[in-house]
């Protein structure tokens, strides 16, 4: 299989892609799930194939998404695809990337930044284990583009107002 990947997004296609996903993390919460969003882009870096918000603990947004990509497209068109997700994916949403063949990952802030803002919670007890770190440890180099200072505020100030009267 080709691992060749054509061009990334531009800054204005990461903002907002980023913005998008902070919009389906607030649907989450209307849906009664924790604000956490991933959408899924082609690689025209345009087209938005699919948006996924929280489950939860569980399946969270980019894990699920991983797995409706690889149930709904080849693992050669996933790699020039890319996953947008405001909060850094945890390592179980970093693998479930790897594992559908998607080729590159987007976050805005740190998971570390997302602790550090709202304080660890029973419904989100973050693992300490940076996707970098997961992606570094794969046979495949998954491009990881992150964090994103332009979008890290709004996204901390609607982690926190949920987590804090969580
Ligand atoms: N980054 C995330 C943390 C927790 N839950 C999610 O769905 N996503």
């Amino acid at each position: 299989m080709s691992l060749k990947r054509g061009p990334g997004p531009n800054q204005e296609q990461i903002l907002r892609h980023l913005r998008r996903s902070n919009a389906v993390a607030q649907r989450a919460i209307a849906l009664g799930h924790h604000p956490f969003g991933a959408l899924l882009v082609a690689p025209d870096n345009e087209t938005v194939l699919l948006e996924q918000c929280n489950i939860d603990t569980v399946n969270h947004a980019e894990s699920t998404l991983a797995r409706v990509a690889a149930t709904n497209y080849t693992a050669e068109y996933l790699w020039q695809c890319t996953l947008y997700t405001a909060v850094e994916p945890c390592c179980m949403c970093a693998g479930t990337a790897y594992w559908a063949n998607i080729g590159r990952v987007v976050f805005g802030m740190y998971e570390s930044q997302l602790l550090e803002a709202t304080g660890s919670h029973e419904e989100n007890p973050t693992m300490s284990v940076s996707s970098k770190y997961v992606f570094e440890h794969c046979q495949k180099p998954v491009e990881l583009i992150g964090p994103v200072p332009e979008i890290i505020e709004e996204t901390r100030a609607m982690q926190q107002a949920f987590w804090s009267t969580r």
